[in-house]
Formats: C-alpha cells, sequence, structure tokens
C-alpha cells in the first residue's frame, strides 16, 4: 500500500512570436542547480495549478500572464515511501504584460525551440521538450 502524497508543479513556457521560449538557470545550490528550466514552481495547497502558474511567474520573471494553455502533464510516482509523487503541468504562455526577466537574481534568456538541447534541462522535461519542437 502507498500512502504518498503527490506535489503538484505549475510550470510556464512562455513562447514569442519568433518561436523563442524564455529560460532560467537553476541556481547551483538547487536541485537540479545548473540545469535550465522552464519558469515555475509548488502549487500550495490553497491553489489551483493556474492559480500557481500565475504567482510563479509573476514571482519569477515578473510576468503577468494573458493568454495560457495546458499543454502537457507528466508525472513520476515516489521513489520511496517519505518522497512525494510529482505531477508536473506544463502550461504555454502565448500572451502577457511586462518584460520578463530575471527577478530573483537568475540567468535568464530566449532560446530558439528548434535549438533546445533536452540534456541541459531535468529529466522530467524530455518529452515536453519534444513535443515543443514538433509544434514548429
Ligand atoms: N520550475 C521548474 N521546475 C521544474 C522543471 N522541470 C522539473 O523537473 N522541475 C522540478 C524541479 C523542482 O523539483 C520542482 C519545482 O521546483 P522549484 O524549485 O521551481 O519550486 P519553487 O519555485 O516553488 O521553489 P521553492 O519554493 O521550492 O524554493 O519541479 C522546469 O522546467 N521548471
Ligand atoms: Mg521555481
Amino acid at each position: 500500500m502507498s500512502s504518498n502524497l503527490t506535489q503538484s508543479i505549475a510550470i510556464g513556457i512562455v513562447v514569442n512570436h519568433v518561436n523563442e521560449v524564455f529560460i532560467a538557470t537553476r541556481p547551483v545550490h538547487t536541485k537540479y542547480g545548473g540545469m535550465l528550466e522552464f519558469p515555475g514552481g509548488k502549487v500550495e495547497s490553497n491553489e489551483l495549478p493556474e492559480d500557481a502558474l500565475k504567482r510563479e511567474l509573476l514571482e519569477e520573471i515578473g510576468l503577468e500572464i494573458l493568454k495560457y494553455r495546458l499543454f502537457h502533464i507528466e508525472e513520476k510516482k515516489a521513489s520511496s515511501e517519505n518522497k512525494p509523487n510529482v505531477k508536473l503541468y506544463f502550461y504555454l504562455v502565448e500572451e502577457w504584460k511586462n518584460t520578463p526577466y530575471g527577478k530573483e537574481g537568475q540567468d535568464v534568456k530566449w532560446h530558439i525551440i528548434s535549438s533546445l538541447d533536452p540534456k541541459k534541462f531535468p529529466p522530467l522535461n524530455i518529452t515536453v521538450i519534444e513535443r515543443l519542437k514538433n509544434l514548429t
């Protein structure tokens, strides 16, 4: 029997009109430190995934999002009894206000979708990056 809880994560794939996505480098001292990531973070207990998406993008990259849609869900079972299962909600963000920047001091950059190297991202991003490349 498994009693593991599920930690949901809301992630924004911010895409501009020239097929670039806004990507940050994870701080070195964190899990997957030094790897690339789409902005986002943990869904809190009182939130829906899309509430967390709006909050995290404002907190991390100063973006007020206007148009977004759920694009992909990735789930992973916990590797041990005392860890949560994880569920990643990836949203495509297509319209926003403001100009995104690294509000927490993180390194950020626009990357052309076709140039993305999935090996530079956490392993749960591999499928969504493949799907993203098939869009363009
Ligand atoms: N933001 C983000 N997290 C990802 C991606 N891929 C992936 O596996 N993750 C994982 C890494 C983390 O274990 C988890 C989200 O964590 P986070 O570190 O961004 O969480 P957070 O913003 O709420 O930060 P904190 O409060 O835990 O410091 O999801 C991704 O593309 N973007
Ligand atoms: Mg985060």
